[in-house]
């Protein structure tokens, strides 16, 4: 399952690559696509590629697997890293759909997503799902009927108040891309593999969706 690549690059290109196809089937299958991206260190050179995709981006919504509660120009916000490496040139006629108390309706709506990227933390955590967080059984029950998740501050780095999609919510999807790279997420994916409780194992441990996981040495 596990797709290797020489770098980051590389890996940014190869998810580019399939999260266009995956909005491309969207747009020409059911006229619109929409995308969960996400925040973190690895997605910005996914989306440098991303924004070059020759398709409607006006046909495309975007939203966001997780976000810090945070003002929007903050570095930490992952809205801020779409704005600057995402909704450039071209794909900045996409809609976006931020993920405040009010997007459970929209998010319902849009579901399933044509394209899904997730990056992973050195504690198995995927969008804001977080291992030790008391919004954690909440957010991983695979049935649940929301679609988003308040995680209180205190776990995570950064330890701040978050809004996660649930597992329920991620798994609404066509395809799930998992973005990973150094040697330690490496580890914590094999731990996962082999059965240890970690959030991202939900992911891996299903057949409803197509995960592939591509990683990269740095
Ligand atoms: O806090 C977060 O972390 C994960 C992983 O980020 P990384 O920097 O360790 O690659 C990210 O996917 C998530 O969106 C973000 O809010």
């Amino acid at each position: 399952m596990l797709e290797t690549y020489p770098k980051v690059a590389a890996l940014a290109e190869a998810a580019a690559h399939a999260v266009e196809a995956c909005l491309a089937d969207g747009l020409k299958t059911r006229g619109r696509a929409s995308l969960v991206a996400t925040g973190g260190r690895m997605p910005g050179p996914v989306y440098d590629r991303l924004r070059e995709a020759r398709i409607d981006w006006a046909r495309v919504v975007v939203t966001l697997s997780d976000e810090r509660s945070v003002e929007p120009d903050a570095p930490e916000s992952n809205a801020r890293l779409l704005r600057e490496r995402l909704f450039v040139g071209e794909a900045a006629k996409a809609h976006f759909l931020p993920l405040t108390d009010y997007a459970e309706p929209a998010l319902k709506a849009l579901a399933p997503f044509d394209a899904v990227l997730l990056g992973m933390g050195e504690d198995g955590h995927v969008a804001s799902l977080i291992p030790g967080s008391p919004a954690l059984a909440q957010g991983m029950d695979p049935a649940g009927e929301r679609m988003l998740l308040d995680v209180p501050a205190g776990v995570g780095s950064p330890p701040l108040a978050r809004t996660s999609l649930t597992l329920a919510a991620l798994l609404q999807a066509r395809a799930i891309f998992l973005l990973i790279s150094g040697a330690a997420k490496r580890e914590v994916l094999a731990r996962a593999e082999a059965g240890a409780e970690l959030p991202v194992r939900a992911l891996l441990a299903q057949a409803r969706v197509p995960v592939r996981v591509l990683w990269a040495p740095q």
